[in-house]
Order: structure tokens, then C-alpha cells, then sequence
């Protein structure tokens, strides 16, 4: 934590701390509990239940949003009953859940943290590609299942060494797979709105692909780690699908709405790909007689991408310092350049 924040958490007192909006301080929506403490030293936490039930008196009290999983949703309405409010602060590196036109619109900040879930991210998407290769998650089933007979022979997987990785979206999370695949002796192959430099490429041993039809038609394994946007949405759909090797495994640790789900529902069923992991969906959680939840070949987590210990603790204080810095006037680490 910042000197900067230990100085302000500890003048004031807790009423003359800045007002900071959360959405709960407890159960499954709201911020992590042991994060409580730590921030009630340098914030007055209003949560969004007390705000609502208190608007006139609160809500000019409130100088930032924190914003723990997507909530508290910042819409039009809720800016109009924040007028002291500089900055939405969220945890995370994905902004699809913030109207970034609005909050410019209201000179309200934004701040992410996309440095601290890079890497527990990219450890994810190479878990998902590991078990959805090695059909971990079958074979544990089978290993406490009653069955005795312990070693079939039908439970053969991809092999990972060698084979070639796609990697669509070569931000700090892609790039993190990339190294990381490049330790399994993978070939990598990248698509990407800009490209890398060369000497990046060359430090993984990247091939940039212009063209993602040409990625799709190469990948082992295809790798989905690209921001969620309208350019993005529904990127990989039928005809993308088509494109893949009947063996490819497809890994989703972005967002759900990059894929047609519909689509991917029906290649995984008639064998058009191999199997696919899958961090995101949508909706999350998926409705308990969704298709995908019934198909042997998918692997699907619950949006754990920077779920650990520390990522989810250096979230909360890079956002900590972001509000801060703001408060003060000061430039505002992992500030996210509104248009
Ligand atoms: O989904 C997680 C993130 O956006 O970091």
C-alpha cells in the first residue's frame, strides 16, 4: 500500500474519510471479506443497500465507486445521485461491464488492474488447456467413479507438447500464455489488433497471423484472450468453428459473448472441434439445463481467472491506491484513457 494511503487512513477519522461505494460487505456479491478491514482504513464504505436507502444524505458523500466483480453497476441514474463522485475503480482487467462514453460524459475517472490478474489468468487458460487435452476432469471422474477397471484405453487426449497454440488477443494476458506455452515446447501462433513488437515476438517465439482464418485453420488449441467489445462480440461463430481441425480444443478465458454459444454447442455435438474449456459463458452461471452442461467434451469453471489469494489482495490495493491518487489529484495509476 501506498505511503500516500497510510497517511490518510490513519489522520482522519472513520466519518471524515471519503464516502466509497461497494456493492456488500459480505456474501457472494459482495467485495472479499477480508478485504474489509484493509479499505475501512482508508474508506468510509457505503454499501449499496445503505446508498438506496439513503440517497439524499449519502450519495453526495460518495467520492468513488468500487467496483468488486461488476458490481455495484454504474448506470445513468446512479451518477446523477453521486455528484462528488471522481472515480469508478474495478477490479479486474475487462471493462465490457462500463459505459466508458457515460462516465466520460460525467468527468468521472476510470481505473482497472489489469497487471495483477495477467498472470493467474494466463495460469488458468493453461490449466483449461491442459485438462480439456489430457480429459483430466473425465479421468478423475472415472478414477472415483465404481468402477474398478482403472486404465481404458478410450480416455486418450491431445498431446500438448509440439503442438501449435492460437492465441487470439496478445495483451499482458496472452502474451503471459504465450510464455507459458512456449516452456510446453508449443508453437505459438498469435491474432491481434496491433501487432507486437519483434523483439517480443521473438522472446516467445510468436508467429503474428493478419489473418485469423488462417490461425483458426492451423491451432491445435485456440485460445480466446481478447477483450470483449463490439468488434469482438460473437468472433468466433459457425463459420469460424468450421475453419478449426475436427481435433481442436477451444479455451475461453475472455468473455462468453466472443463465442456464438449456440454455435459451439452444435460443433462440440457433431464433432466439428474436439472439446472446448471454458472460464466464461453466457449468462454466468449458465441455467442448469443448459446443453453445454450435458456435453462430455467441455470443461467449464466458474469466471476464476484472478481468482487467488494474492491477484484478488493486489486487485484490491492497486484500486486502493488508484482512489487515492485521485482524491488527491495525483496521476492515477492503471488509469483506463477515456475516448
Ligand atoms: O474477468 C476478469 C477480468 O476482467 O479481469
Amino acid at each position: 500500500m501506498t505511503d500516500l494511503g497510510l497517511h490518510m487512513g490513519q489522520a482522519m477519522g472513520d466519518q471524515d474519510l471519503p464516502g466509497v461505494l461497494v456493492s456488500d460487505l459480505e456474501g457472494p456479491h459482495g467485495i472479499c471479506e477480508d478485504h474489509a478491514e484493509d479499505l475501512k482504513r482508508h474508506f468510509n464504505l457505503i454499501t449499496m443497500q445503505d446508498f438506496l436507502e439513503n440517497k439524499a444524505q449519502l450519495g453526495p458523500q460518495i467520492q468513488a465507486v468500487y467496483i468488486w466483480c461488476g458490481r455495484p453497476a454504474v448506470s445513468q441514474e446512479l451518477l446523477h445521485s453521486l455528484p462528488s463522485l471522481k472515480i469508478v475503480a474495478s477490479a479486474g482487467a475487462g471493462l465490457d461491464h462500463l459505459d466508458l462514453g457515460l462516465m466520460a460524459s460525467f468527468g468521472v475517472k476510470v481505473a482497472n488492474t489489469p497487471h495483477a490478474v495477467s498472470s493467474p489468468t494466463a495460469d488458468l487458460g493453461m490449466a483449461l488447456l491442459l485438462a480439456a487435452a489430457r480429459r483430466v476432469v473425465e479421468g478423475h471422474q472415472l478414477a472415483v467413479s465404481p468402477h474398478t477397471e482403472n486404465f481404458p484405453t478410450d480416455y486418450m487426449g491431445q498431446q500438448v507438447t509440439g503442438a501449435t497454440l492460437g492465441i487470439i488477443g496478445m495483451g499482458s494476458i496472452g502474451y503471459k500464455i504465450a510464455q507459458r506455452a512456449r516452456a510446453f515446447e508449443m508453437k505459438i501462433v498469435y491474432h491481434n489488433r496491433k501487432r507486437r513488437k519483434l523483439e517480443e515476438e521473438e522472446a516467445v517465439g510468436a508467429i503474428y497471423c493478419e489473418r485469423l482464418d488462417d490461425l483458426l485453420q492451423w491451432s491445435d488449441f485456440v485460445m480466446l484472450a481478447v477483450s470483449l467489445t463490439p468488434q469482438t462480440q460473437g468472433l468466433i461463430r459457425k463459420r469460424e468453428l468450421r475453419l478449426m481441425k475436427p481435433t481442436a480444443i477451444l479455451v475461453n478465458i475472455g468473455r462468453g459473448l466472443l463465442v456464438d454459444q449456440e454455435a459451439l454447442v452444435e460443433a462440440l455435438q457433431t464433432g466439428l472441434i474436439k472439446a472446448a474449456a471454458l472460464d466464461v459463458t453466457y449468462p454466468e452461471p449458465l441455467p442448469r439445463d443448459h446443453p453445454l452442461l450435458e456435453l462430455k467434451n467441455v470443461i467449464l469453471t466458474p469466471h476464476i481467472g484472478s481468482a487467488t489469494h494474492q491477484a484478488r489482495r493486489q486487485m484490491m490495493e492497486n484500486l486502493v491506491e488508484s482512489i487515492l491518487a485521485s482524491l488527491s489529484g495525483l496521476p492515477i495509476p492503471n488509469e483506463v484513457l477515456l475516448k
